[in-house]
């Protein structure tokens, strides 16, 4: 079957997005591993699927898909990305649109200046939710990872992220402390390693070792996620700039029941056509 699909990113983190309302088609795994792959396949980060909502009061389903080729709670740069994308394939006329994901719902809206502002929902620090093991929760947790001690922040946005705290992302661990963080036993559905760096109270640096990808250039929920650690650390105010390798974000968390709010651009690369 020939599907058609447009090429995305968010600060370098790329998608493949597809249209599976006007398109029927069950993606499997290696569907998906051959669509991601950057050799045989089109390449990206993630599948993005657009999909008819199963819920009321819902403008669309939002599914996400690793390059691995698992099924995954929430993306944050490809929340903007499906936001544009619904858009510009006038799938919508709504300047707000709710969107349905395995972790909740979300809402996108499309600002003036050609970003896009997403309410990610609330932030989960309980231990047991994110999931993490741990006997409480807390600010900050003592986690031993090769048989080296970090003191670490976790959170999920939906989908799970460890923070370890660097003074230099530059010279962070990344490529050897990311893949052995990933699939550490404390995380019993692996997760998403971010290495941060606090500039000041409004600003920080950040990479991250994706779970079930790797190190991408940007990660949504990885910078909302190191953002609510900082705050709820006492080391950053409620407004925060991430710089990232691919770019910017502006992230802003008032606080324990309320929203995490993220804003930032949202990019179409090409159209096409795959033989699936
Ligand atoms: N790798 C993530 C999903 C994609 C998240 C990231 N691309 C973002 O922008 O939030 C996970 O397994 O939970």
């Amino acid at each position: 079957m020939q599907l058609r699909f447009t090429k995305m990113h968010g600060l370098g983190n790329d998608f493949v997005v597809i249209d599976l309302i006007t398109q029927r088609f069950k993606l499997k795994p290696h569907h998906i591993r051959k669509i991601a792959d950057r050799h045989f396949g089109i390449g990206c980060d993630q599948v993005l699927t657009v999909e008819i909502p199963t819920q009321p009061d819902v403008d669309f389903c939002y599914r996400i898909y690793n390059a691995e080729g698992s099924e995954v709670e929430q993306c944050g740069n490809g929340a903007r990305c499906f936001a544009r994308f619904i858009r510009d394939k006038r799938l919508t006329g709504k300047q707000k649109i709710k969107v349905e994901t395995l972790a909740g719902i979300i809402e996108l809206e499309l600002t003036e200046n050609r970003q896009v502002r997403v309410d990610m929902g609330e932030p989960i620090l309980d231990p047991k939710r994110i999931p993490f093991t741990a006997d409480q929760q807390a600010t900050e947790y003592a986690l031993d990872i090769d048989g080296s001690a970090w003191q670490v922040g976790a959170v999920s946005m939906g989908n799970p992220h460890v923070i370890l705290p660097v003074t230099d992302v530059d010279t962070a661990p990344v490529e050897s402390v990311g893949p052995v963080t990933e699939s550490h036993p404390r995380f019993p559905q692996r997760v998403n390693v971010g290495f941060m760096q606090v500039v000041d109270r409004d600003t920080i640096r950040l990479r991250v070792f994706e779970r079930g990808v790797g190190e991408t250039l940007a990660c949504g929920t990885g910078a909302c996620a190191a953002v609510v650690s900082g705050i709820v650390q006492g080391k950053l105010n409620s407004t925060v700039t991430v710089h990232l390798p691919g770019g910017s974000l502006s992230i802003r968390w008032q606080g324990p029941g309320q929203p995490v709010i993220m804003t930032g651009p949202a990019t179409t690369v090409f159209e096409g056509q795959i033989q699936i």
